[in-house]
């Protein structure tokens, strides 16, 4: 039996109580508003939005953003569909090298990345791959990676109150590459300890070993 069958499911306090920006109202502008805007940045970028290869680039527009935003109208209860288990485990879990996508809030352009997530369990596991939904679910924001990678950090926490939780993300900004200090050999590097990992230097260290590799995209 899952936890969410034997017990309320906490999750929708946990998400609630991160430090993000999920906003599950509908937006307060229509979706023709927002392709008119896009027209404007074309004609501010001094092309014709009318010619045949930009004419429906608005609407391209608004439609991949919704998709890369849309993280903000999932919830952790959704994704998890109950794939947390009671298990007598305690040795550390570690699901590295998750694909990450997400964007910079500043820019709006491409964070690219991954992420390694590793938890002591207390009693309760999750399915594995809801470790990567996670991941997707607030990489699916407008982000900076120091959130980014907290959030994964305390929804882990909150769901399965382990022994311990930790997150690095490794990431590349498009806003640090293609534009701006423009460097394209940057990667940033950020992490979040929770419990054993942040109190236990063998414990973090036998983390950090394990997930030592090139941080480069393949
Ligand atoms: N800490 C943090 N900073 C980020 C992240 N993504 C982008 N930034 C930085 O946010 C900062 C925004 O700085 P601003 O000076 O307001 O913007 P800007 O003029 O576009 O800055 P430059 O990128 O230096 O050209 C830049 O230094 C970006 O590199 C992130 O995930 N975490
Ligand atoms: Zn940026």
């Amino acid at each position: 039996m899952t936890l969410a069958q034997s017990e309320p499911n906490p999750v929708n306090k946990i998400d609630n109580k991160l430090p993000s920006l999920t906003t599950t109202q509908q937006p307060p502008v229509s979706e023709e508003e927002m392709r008119q805007a896009v027209r404007t940045l074309l004609l501010g970028l001094g092309e014709d939005p009318d010619r045949e290869g930009l004419k429906d680039t608005p609407k391209r527009v608004v439609k991949a953003l919704k998709f890369l935003t849309s993280g903000y109208h999932q919830s952790l209860d959704e994704l998890l569909n109950g794939a947390v288990f009671h298990e007598n485990a305690n040795e550390m879990v570690l699901v590295r090298d998750i694909d990450l996508f997400s964007s910079c809030e500043h820019h709006i352009l491409p964070i690219l990345g991954r992420a390694h997530v590793a938890y002591i369990p207390d009693g309760k596991v999750i399915g594995l791959s809801k470790i990567a939904r996670i991941c997707e679910m607030y990489g699916r924001r407008l982000q900076v990676q120091e959130r980014l990678t907290a959030q994964i950090a305390d929804a882990l926490q909150g769901l399965l109150q382990p022994k311990g939780v930790a997150v690095v993300v490794e990431a590349t900004h498009m806003c640090m590459v293609m534009r701006g200090v423009q460097k394209p050999g940057s990667w940033t590097s950020t992490s979040a300890l929770r419990g054993e990992f942040a109190n236990d230097a063998k414990t973090r260290q036998e983390f950090m070993s394990l997930i030592q590799h090139n941080p480069r995209l393949r």
